[in-house]
């Protein structure tokens, strides 16, 4: 790795990067936008069922952990894409273990979620 005088703008500009990234994950990938509503919907449920600051921590954090995974996700699929657009057995293994990957944090965050939400919620009915 090249070495660098630290700079601020240059620090500013990386933000920035990353940014764009979160637009491009919005724009381009339809799972992320699930995601990006399941995390407001339980958000609104925790605003409403005004749950405890351990329950915001893992809520926060499971909403965090998913959304993370999902970027690692596309950006392996916009990297396997551009290696190979072709069909290829290691490019389906490669998109297959990270699409699991997703798989398990979204049910992690499940679990999560119905931990904190099915007492709340059997209360009213
Ligand atoms: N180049 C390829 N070679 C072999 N299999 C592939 C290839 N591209 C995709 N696949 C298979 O198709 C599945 C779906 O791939 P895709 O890139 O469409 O992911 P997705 O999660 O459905 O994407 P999206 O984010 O567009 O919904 C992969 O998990 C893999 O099994």
């Amino acid at each position: 790795m090249k070495q660098n005088k630290f700079s601020i703008l240059k620090r500013i500009k990386s933000f920035g990067f990353a940014f764009n990234g979160l637009k491009i994950l919005i724009k381009e990938e339809h799972n992320a936008r699930v995601h990006l509503i399941a995390a407001i919907s339980v958000i609104l449920a925790g605003l409403y069922f005004d749950i405890t600051m351990m329950e915001w921590l893992a809520v926060s954090f499971a909403i965090g952990f998913v959304i993370t995974i999902e970027i690692i996700n596309s950006a392996i699929e916009n990297i396997s894409d551009f290696i190979s657009p072709e069909k290829n057995d290691s490019i389906k293994k490669i998109k297959d273990l990270a699409a699991a990957g997703v798989l398990m944090s979204a049910l992690t965050a499940l679990v999560i979620g119905l931990i904190i939400f099915i007492p709340k919620i059997s209360i009213l009915i």
